[in-house]
């Protein structure tokens, strides 16, 4: 069943197109990864779900109403953003309680065990924490929330190494035994891929990549070798991507048979999430109309 169902969603502020005809739909109970570079407009539809903000055009869906001051909707979205403001005089237990009261699912226990992991002080003042704590807030909120759809916009800016694994894996495993759906706005596309059941890539405004994480992973592989044994395997193939090095090619190819390369002698990679998040957003290589024309790009 989808949660979010987006229809011809535009968004303008003034002359600038945040969102130009974006129609999506997130499945119930997955883990939807929210990609793309600066500007694409990630933020501005993470607003136009938790009914933030309004889409200049189209409809908007969540658990299959209008989130438009919808109390039986915007009551199951917990909506975590970067750089989340709390009034002045906060600590991080006025926080913990607001949220025990705003969430029906929250749970408490999971709030203190994940406030001692993130090493916070309850009777800390909010405004006195420092970026990557203020972060840290933010995730036990989103975890302990429950919420039915949790959405985290960059929710990890500050947070040093450990704690960052810490939230992937405490998200992974809280999410194996509550399954709900979370949509996680990112740039560290890597770190983030093996908890990712689909991914939505905007750029610029528009949906460019729209797919489960399984079939992308098997979706592109690098070939590698000399020049003409390369091009002899690549004949046979799609390539989307081409690199020469003096004699030594890497093409980028669809789907090839695991195997077939290596038969050749040839080396065999894959292609990981991040670089095909790049790959969609630098060139038109996942444009099918590249496909037959791939671009030749020439290192020095
Ligand atoms: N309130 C606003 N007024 C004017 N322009 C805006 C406003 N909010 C967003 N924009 C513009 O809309 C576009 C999309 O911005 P948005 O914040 O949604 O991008 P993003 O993908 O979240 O970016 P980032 O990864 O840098 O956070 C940008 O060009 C931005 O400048």
């Amino acid at each position: 069943m989808s949660i979010i169902e987006l229809t011809d969603v535009t968004k303008r502020f003034g002359d600038v197109n945040a969102l130009t005809d974006v129609s999506i739909r997130l499945e119930e109970n997955a883990i939807h990864g929210l990609l793309g570079r600066n500007g694409a407009g990630k933020t501005t539809l993470m607003q136009i779900l938790t009914a933030q903000a309004f889409a200049t055009s189209g409809e908007v869906r969540a658990f299959g109403e209008d989130p438009w001051e919808n109390a039986r909707v915007l009551d199951r979205i917990c909506f975590i953003r970067e750089g989340q403001h709390y009034p002045d005089n906060f600590t991080v237990r006025h926080v913990l309680t607001a949220a025990r009261i705003s969430f029906a699912e929250w749970d408490d226990e999971l709030a203190t065990d994940l406030v001692e992991q993130f090493r916070l002080r309850t009777g800390q003042r909010v405004k006195k924490l420092s970026r990557g704590q203020l972060s840290a807030v933010g995730v036990v909120v989103g975890l302990a929330s429950r919420a039915p759809l949790t959405i985290f916009d960059e929710p990890y800016l500050g947070l040093d190494a450990v704690a960052r694994q810490l939230f992937y894996d405490r998200l992974l495993a809280d999410y194996s035994e509550h399954p709900r759906t979370v949509v996680l706005s990112t740039h560290l596309i890597d770190e983030v891929s093996n908890l990712l059941d689909h991914v939505v890539v905007l750029d610029q405004g528009r949906v460019i990549l729209d797919e489960d994480t399984d079939v992308l992973r098997g979706s592109l592989v690098v070939v590698s070798g000399p020049r003409a044994a390369v091009d002899d395997f690549a004949a046979a193939h799609e390539v989307v991507h081409r690199e020469n090095l003096g004699g030594f090619t890497r093409v980028t190819v669809r789907g090839a048979p695991a195997g077939a390369a290596e038969r050749q002698g040839l080396r065999l990679e894959p292609v990981s999430l991040q670089q095909l998040v790049v790959r969609a957003t630098t060139g038109p290589a996942l444009r099918p109309e590249a496909i037959s024309h791939p671009e030749e790009v020439h290192l020095s």
